[in-house]
Order: C-alpha cells, then sequence, then structure tokens
C-alpha cells in the first residue's frame, strides 16, 4: 500500500520559522493527521487543505506542539463542516486529553466529553490496528518526559514515526534489524543537552546503516547551522511529500 507523508510543520516546541511538527499522511484516498498542535490550524489554511479533507486525526501525546489546535478543530467540525472526525488516541491518554487540557474550551450545554466532537476510537499501545483500509498502525510507548505517557508509531510494519521521544538505540536497532522498519522519521534537538527529546550528537552515535534510514524533524530555528552535520541522516523538508 502506497503511503505518503507531508509534514504541516517540522519545527520544535519553540520554534517560530516553522510550524509545529504534525504531519498529514496519505494513504490510499484517506488522511490522516498526525498530531494537532498550536500552529496546525494556520498550517493547515496556508497550504490550502479544508479540514473536512482529513479522515483522521491521530495524537502522540499531551503538549500543546501536539494537542494545541484541537480545540479549533473541534468547533470547526461542529459548527462549520458538521462532521465527526475520528480521533485516534492511546486509550490511557483519552481522559487526560478532555479533563486535563480541552474541557477548559470545549465544555458547555450538551457538548460534554470528548466523544460529542470527535468519534474517539482509543487504541490499545502494542496491539496493531488497521485504522483505515490499508493502513494499519501500533502505537508504542516510548520515553519523553518522566511519567509523562507518550506514544511513537509504526505504520504499516515499515514507517516509523517518533513521538517526542528521548534517545532510544536500542528501540531504533530493534525497529529496522528486527522488525524490517525501512524509513524513521525523529525528532532532534539540535543543541545539547537533549533532556526530553533525542539530541543530534546523540543520534550521530548510531551505526551509518540505522543513520541513512533516519530523517530528522522537530527542529529549532538554527536547523541551517547544522546542515552537512548530520552524518547519513537528512533534515525533514516541511511540505515535502515524502513515499514511505
Ligand atoms: N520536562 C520538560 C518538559 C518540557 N520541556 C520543554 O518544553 C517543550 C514542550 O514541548 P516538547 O516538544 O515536548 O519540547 C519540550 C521541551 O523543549 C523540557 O525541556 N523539559
Ligand atoms: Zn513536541
Ligand atoms: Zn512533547
Amino acid at each position: 500500500m502506497q503511503m505518503d507523508i507531508q509534514m504541516i510543520g517540522t519545527g520544535s516546541a519553540f520554534a517560530k520559522a516553522y510550524y509545529n511538527n504534525n504531519a498529514l499522511l496519505h494513504c490510499d484516498s484517506q488522511t490522516l493527521l498526525i498530531d494537532c498542535g498550536l500552529t496546525a490550524p494556520t498550517a493547515l489554511h496556508q497550504m490550502g487543505i479544508p479540514l473536512n479533507r482529513i479522515h483522521g486525526i491521530l495524537i502522540s501525546h499531551i503538549h500543546a506542539d501536539h494537542i494545541g489546535g484541537l480545540e479549533e478543530l473541534a468547533f470547526q467540525y461542529l459548527y462549520k463542516y458538521k462532521i465527526k472526525v475520528p480521533l485516534f488516541i492511546a486509550e490511557d491518554l483519552a481522559e487526560p486529553l478532555w479533563n486535563n487540557s480541552l474541557r477548559g474550551g470545549l465544555e458547555q450545554e450538551d457538548f460534554r466529553q470528548l466523544s460529542d466532537y470527535f468519534e474517539v476510537r482509543p487504541l490499545a499501545p502494542g496491539v496493531p490496528q488497521e485504522i483505515f483500509p490499508g493502513l494499519k498502525i501500533e502505537l508504542m510507548q516510548t520515553d519523553h518526559v518522566p511519567n509523562k505517557k507518550s506514544y511513537s508509531m509504526l505504520f504499516n510494519d515499515s514507517f516509523f514515526y517518533s513521538a517526542d521521544i528521548v534517545f532510544s538505540p536500542k528501540l531504533l536497532e530493534h525497529l529496522v534489524r528486527e522488525r524490517g522498519v525501512r524509513t524513521l522519521f525523529h525528532d532532534c534537538q539540535l543543541h545539547e543537552p537533549g533532556l526530553v527529546h533525542a539530541s543530534l550528537s546523540e543520534l550521530l552515535t548510531l551505526p551509518d546503516d540505522i543513520q541513512s534510514r533516519i530523517r530528522l524533524m522537530h527542529y529549532g530555528d538554527d536547523r541551517s547551522e547544522f546542515e552537512g552535520r548530520t552524518g547519513r541522516m537528512s533534515f525533514v523538508e516541511q511540505h515535502r511529500i515524502y513515499s514511505v
């Protein structure tokens, strides 16, 4: 099954020259929005993509650069488009997404839960599930902020898309060597210390055959200073379409 991915933004949480690190995954005639940060409504608007061209939204974790645009999408789907779009999310994140983040803006008479706005589709981590015809997703719990749930994604056993994730060399080697993953889109903190992200210098310690499959995203505004300093890895370009 042909899959294409297009980042609507490739920036870190604090980037201003790039939109938040969110993506459109196109598979057959279906389009999945991966994360929906604060800048997602503007990014989609500037790309000329109306919200009714998105057939599902998948959330990796609860940080504003990944969920901050959901309130606007919820209101637009309710009042402008009058549709309910599937919202795919790890089963243990649905309740905190509503109670800790969205409820303040979205709760109103007759609209008191996430499922009043979205077709909520909880996903069990580690259990592959076909969410659209020909598109299988497996959520993988990965480390980000200590004691905060965050889920990376494996699509059709071949394409890994990291949530925000600390350097996890064993996982990356397992994915490539044992699970046959061909392409990895990986977040990258250009400057030390990575803290809650993998830093570029950490990623540069990976073997060449792993690096050559990695494309870097979620980077800061000074990315240009790091051109040519990313080993066998390359930067993902915002808006470019990649076959994966
Ligand atoms: N414990 C934390 C929590 C957050 N942060 C910074 O805040 C950003 C929130 O979005 P992010 O993309 O996860 O990146 C986080 C860190 O830059 C951080 O550096 N340490
Ligand atoms: Zn982030
Ligand atoms: Zn994060």
